[in-house]
């Protein structure tokens, strides 16, 4: 705890965009003889999830990762649920992306909301690459909708006026038994829709069972709610073997962000720069180009060119940890829990 706590720093950094309801993003940063790790739960998780983040920041700082198989990584770029008119200027956060991860079904929004912010993402991402062909839209519902509305939802933003296909859609129901209905219901109406489970494993007591139960075409993945870059490259391993041994194929995995920090996203980044392909399988775009929805950072940016992040460590700037660090309140807050979860490592 002593070590813990010696190289600990509070910083809260304001984010272009809201996200996720939040518009400042609150870090704890740990310092190793490893490197920088990053303890960010999000401030209405309890003590036990948020220790699996802990662990993870404590492999980053004291362990390191294992080695790459890759440098760089390829990336989506994250469009909040912004209003359509808005999705040009988050777009060009994101050079070279060609993959947009759309977020859909926020509440206090509507269906046409939805499909107005996909079709504008398509616009643009088709004027992007001048042609569409290399275009992919995946939405994100956060398991906010029932499966009435999302058979409704995913039959729209693939059919409707200024729509196409979805490359995926994560999490559109809240629950496996969802997940299940709403695969049988698509297929039944011939809407071609890949699943994808994000919460469904990162929330579950056993992470496998969305897998198991034929719910899920595509795994999300997260470094900090699964404990670390190795646990999540066993799980990514575990879920893939159980993807092949049900249908044949390995479960394509996607390494996604927390809205972590550029701390943070080295994590991520070493995960899906280490996570083993089969041969001639193209990784699919990683959910880890978040750092353009801060106004500010802990680090300068890495660069974010032809869509793609290069891996490796980051080291805070000094000036920049002092200029952002959080208040005397919240950083007593940070580190009363710091010491609730170390306890319970
Ligand atoms: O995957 C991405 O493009 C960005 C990361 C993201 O969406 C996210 C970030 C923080 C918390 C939850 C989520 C999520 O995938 O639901
Ligand atoms: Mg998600």
């Amino acid at each position: 705890m002593e070590e813990l706590l010696a190289g600990a720093a509070v910083v809260a950094l304001p984010l272009r965009v809201r996200f996720r309801g939040i518009e400042v993003r609150e870090a704890l940063l740990l310092r190793g003889p490893a490197g920088w790790g990053e303890f960010a739960p999000f401030a209405e998780y309890d003590d036990a999830t948020s220790a699996a983040w802990l662990a993870a920041g404590v492999e980053a700082a004291w362990a390191g990762w294992p080695e790459p198989l890759r440098q760089r990584v390829t990336v989506n770029a994250t469009v909040p649920a912004v209003p359509a008119e808005q999705v040009p200027e988050v777009l060009a956060r994101f050079p070279g992306c060609t993959t947009a991860k759309v977020k859909v079904a926020e509440r206090g929004q509507s269906l046409a909301d939805d499909l107005a912010r996909v079709a504008a993402v398509r616009e643009a991402l088709a004027a992007r690459t001048g042609d569409g062909a290399r275009v992919r839209v995946r939405v994100d519902a956060n398991g906010g909708w029932s499966v009435e509305d999302a058979a409704a939802a995913l039959t729209a933003l693939t059919a409707g006026r200024g729509q196409g296909p979805l490359q995926y859609a994560e999490q559109p129901c809240a629950s496996v038994a969802e997940l299940v209905a709403l695969r049988a219901r698509l297929a039944a109406a011939g809407v071609a829709v890949p699943i994808a489970a994000d919460e469904s494993i990162r929330r579950a007591s056993d992470p496998l069972a969305v897998v198991r139960a034929g719910a899920a075409d595509v795994a999300v993945l997260k470094v900090p709610p699964m404990g670390g870059v190795r646990a999540v490259l066993a799980l990514a391993e575990q879920l893939r073997a159980e993807g092949l041994r049900r249908t044949g194929t390995p479960v394509p995995v996607v390494l996604s962000s927390a809205l972590d920090t550029a701390v943070g996203l080295s994590a991520g980044l070493a995960a899906a720069a280490a996570l083993p392909l089969v041969s001639g399988e193209e990784q699919l775009a990683s959910g880890l180009g978040t750092g353009s929805l801060f106004a500010v950072d802990v680090a300068e940016p890495r660069e974010l060119a032809g869509g793609a992040l290069p891996v490796g460590p980051v080291e805070p700037d000094p000036e920049l940890l002092q200029r952002h660090a959080a208040p005397p309140e919240r950083r007593d807050w940070w580190l009363r829990r710091l010491r609730r979860c170390h306890a319970l490592l």
